[in-house]
C-alpha cells in the first residue's frame, strides 16, 4: 500500500487510453482511460457485465481492443482469472514446478512464506483437481505471484475463499505491493479491500464512472468511510446491480519487457 507522501514518485505500470472493446452491438469497454501506478493496490469494481473481466483480459493482451491503446510499461505481469486454471491431474507442488518452468520463475524463500500464508504448504501433495474452490483460488493466486511480478492482476480473487483466508489475502496483497510493484484487482468485495485501497476505478456499462486515488475519494460520489454501501447506492442509483461471479481462465503470464496493443 502506498505511503501517500510518496505519491509523486509513482510511475505507471499499465495505462489505458480511450480503450474500446466491442462485441457486435455490445460495448464491453467504451472509452476507458486509467493508469495503474507503482505502489498502489488498484481496485476495479462494477456490476455484473460492466466490463471488468474484459478490461483485465485486454490489460493482459489476451483480448485485442477495438480502439484506443494499452501500454504495459516494462513490467512482468502475474495474473489470476475468475476461474482458476491449472493442471488438475498434477499435485499442487507439481503445478508450482510446471508453471515455474513455463514462466522461468525461480522464487526464493519469500514464496515459501506466501504458500504458508495461503495455507497451501500443507497441500503440496494433493491433486490440484481435488482442491476445494477456495484452495483452488489460492493456488491460482500463488501461481500468479510465483514469478514475483511487478504488476499483479487478479480477477475476483475472493470468490469461494473463506473469511480468514480473505483477510490473509488482503494482508498478503498489502505486503506484496511495494513502491516498485502494483496490483490491479477486480472485486465485488470493496469492503474487504478498503483498508489497503490506494486507487479505485468503478466501471458501469463499459465506462469509467469513478477513478480516484484513495486520498481524493471523498470528492467523488463515494463515501470513503462506507465504501461498499456507497458503491452499491451509486450503482443502484444508476440502474445497475451488484452480484456474483462467473468466469474464465487463469495462470501466470509474462507480458515481457514492454507490451503495446493498438
Ligand atoms: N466473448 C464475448 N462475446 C460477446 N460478448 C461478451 C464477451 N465477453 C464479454 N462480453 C460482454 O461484454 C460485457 C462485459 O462483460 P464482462 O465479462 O467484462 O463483465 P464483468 O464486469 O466482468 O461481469 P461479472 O461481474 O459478471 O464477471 C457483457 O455485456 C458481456 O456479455
Amino acid at each position: 500500500m502506498t505511503d501517500t507522501s510518496d505519491a509523486d514518485t509513482t510511475e505507471p505500470l499499465l495505462t489505458f487510453d480511450e480503450v474500446e472493446k466491442r462485441y457486435g452491438d455490445t460495448a464491453a469497454l467504451d472509452g476507458v482511460s486509467l493508469s495503474v501506478d507503482t505502489g498502489t493496490v488498484h481496485c476495479l469494481v462494477g456490476p455484473n457485465g460492466s466490463g471488468k473481466s474484459t478490461l483485465v483480459r485486454v490489460a493482459l493482451g489476451l483480448t485485442r481492443p477495438s480502439g484506443g491503446s494499452v501500454e504495459c510499461h516494462g513490467s512482468t505481469v502475474g495474473c489470476g482469472f475468475q476461474t482458476p486454471t491449472f493442471y488438475p491431474d498434477l499435485t499442487v507442488g507439481e503445478n508450482l514446478d510446471v508453471f515455474g518452468d513455463i514462466t522461468g520463475a525461480d522464487p526464493g524463500p519469500w514464496f515459501e512464506d506466501v504458500l504458508a500464508r495461503l495455507r497451501l504448504d500443507r497441500e503440496r501433495d494433493r491433486l490440484a483437481g481435488d482442491l476445494s474452490g477456495g484452495f483452488a483460488k489460492k493456488l491460482d493466486v500463488a501461481l500468479a505471484l510465483q514469478k514475483e511480478p511487478r504488476l499483479l492482476v487478479l480477477d475476483e480473487p475472493m470468490s469461494d475463499v473463506d473469511d480468514v483466508s480473505r483477510a490473509e489475502l488482503v494482508a498478503l496483497l498489502d505486503d506484496y505491493v511495494t513502491d516498485e510493484r502494483a496490483a490491479l484487482v477486480s472485486t465485488h468485495r470493496l469492503d474487504e479491500f478498503g483498508p489497503v485501497l490506494d486507487h479505485l476505478t468503478v466501471v458501469e456499462s463499459g465506462r469509467v464512472v469513478v477513478d480516484e486515488r484513495a486520498e481524493t475519494l471523498a470528492s467523488s460520489a463515494l463515501d470513503p468511510d462506507s465504501l461498499q454501501r456507497s458503491y452499491v447506492d451509486l450503482v443502484a442509483g444508476n440502474g445497475g446491480g451488484d452480484g456474483s461471479d462467473d468466469g474464465s481462465d487463469a495462470g501466470a503470464v509474462d507480458v515481457g519487457s514492454s507490451d503495446t496493443v493498438e
